[in-house]
């Protein structure tokens, strides 16, 4: 996996020279493309473009981002700097909807600014930096959790379909959905992967496959439309995605297609499990109703990007990039605290009130 960690960074913040250094996912798998950004408009484009992705490391992006940002604003008054600091989150917060790490991110930095607002504006630069190190360090972490506590739920040799690409590349180091699959791998559970290939982006066929086969993993790539095939067949055991919004009863945002799997998975009685760090879950969102899903430009549905355009001219499109999957096909829920099973209420109440304890712990050793 190491080779994997190195070789395909997805953000990394370089310090020296005030840039967010990202992959260009929209490259890959043809080209490995490194790309610097340092200004507010080139950071709002990688996210809304999807050249970063993933909810997590969407996250991780605006963290680094609003840093990088501040970093270059001259305000010497708390007042002038804070107002900087405001007009570049909304703007940021306006880049992608669905994925509630940007806004988590963007609200965590906003706190640390605002508690360290007696400090002068080159300590409170500081004290952003290491928030935004924080954030991404954290995540690390939470993603090796969320392997071991999945990997519980799986046994050797299983068929694991997965969709979308919730993997290295859409978070740090083990990802989240392919974080048991990483963590089997290094165990010999010689899991059997089927990578849905998620139009109309194909982040399954160009990101999921390409990082699974670059860890060795066995993979077999598939059409959406090919999963119930798979499933009927027996050749799936478990089907694993990630998230970009976890509403307080369960029901859980993910790439279109997510709930028609979930569906699908019901009526051949293959267990659904939905992995994501807790920062994925929306304590203000009670059910999926109230999740914006993102509607992204026709030309993505009728256009391929490699390719010449698939449908006549004027053609209608609808392109919703999420969908919702209602808790009662979910068999579990994720996270790097544990298991949750419905109801998810009782038990996602309980994780946050742990988190604010070890923040509250965590914050009082670390301040300056
Ligand atoms: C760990 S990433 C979880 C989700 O963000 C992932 O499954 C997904 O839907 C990503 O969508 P994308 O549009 O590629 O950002």
């Amino acid at each position: 996996m190491g080779q994997l960690f190195t070789d395909l960074q997805a953000v990394r913040l370089d310090v020296e020279a005030n840039a967010v250094i990202i992959l260009d996912q929209t490259s890959l798998p043809g080209e490995k493309v490194y790309l610097s950004l340092s200004t507010k408009e080139a950071v709002w484009d990688a996210i809304h473009r999807l050249k970063v992705r993933g909810a997590p490391a969407i996250g991780i992006t605006a963290a680094y981002g609003i840093y990088v940002c501040c970093k270059s604003l001259r305000a010497r008054k708390f007042d002038d700097f804070y107002k900087g600091f405001v007009e570049i989150r909304d703007y940021f917060e306006s880049s992608r909807p669905t994925a509630v790490n940007l806004s988590a991110a963007l609200e965590r930095m906003e706190r640390c600014v605002l508690r360290n607002r007696e400090l002068p504006v080159s300590r409170i630069k500081r004290q952003m930096l290491r928030e935004a190190l924080a954030i991404r360090d954290e995540d690390a972490a939470s993603c090796h959790r969320i392997g071991v506590y999945a990997l519980s739920l799986l046994r050797p040799g299983m068929g694991i379909l997965t969709h979308c690409n919730a993997g290295h590349l859409a978070v740090s180091e083990y990802g989240t959905a392919l974080a048991p699959v990483y963590l089997g791998q290094q165990q010999g559970y010689n899991f059997k992967v089927y990578a849905d290939e998620t139009r109309p982006l194909l982040q399954g066929a160009r990101l999921t496959a390409y990082e699974l086969r670059y860890a060795g993993v066995d993979i077999t790539l598939i059409c959406d439309n090919m999963a119930s095939v798979v499933m009927r067949k027996g050749w799936v055991q478990a089907v694993i995605v990630g998230c970009d919004r976890i509403a307080m009863n369960g029901d859980t945002a993910n790439k279109v297609g997510t709930s028609g799997l979930a569906i699908m998975a019901r009526h051949y009685g293959i267990p659904f499990y939905v992995l994501g760090p807790t920062s994925t879950i929306d304590r203000r969102c009670p059910d999926g109703n109230a999740i914006v899903i993102e509607e992204r430009g026709s030309e993505e549905v009728t256009d391929m990007w490699y390719a010449r355009r698939m449908a006549p001219d004027d053609v209608k499109v609808y392109n919703p990039a999420f969908d919702v999957t209602p808790a009662n096909l979910i068999t579990a829920i994720v996270t790097e605290r544990g298991i949750a099973r419905a109801p998810y209420n009782e038990t996602f109440e309980r994780w946050f009130g742990e988190e604010e304890k070890d923040s509250a712990e965590t914050g009082s050793k670390t301040e300056e």
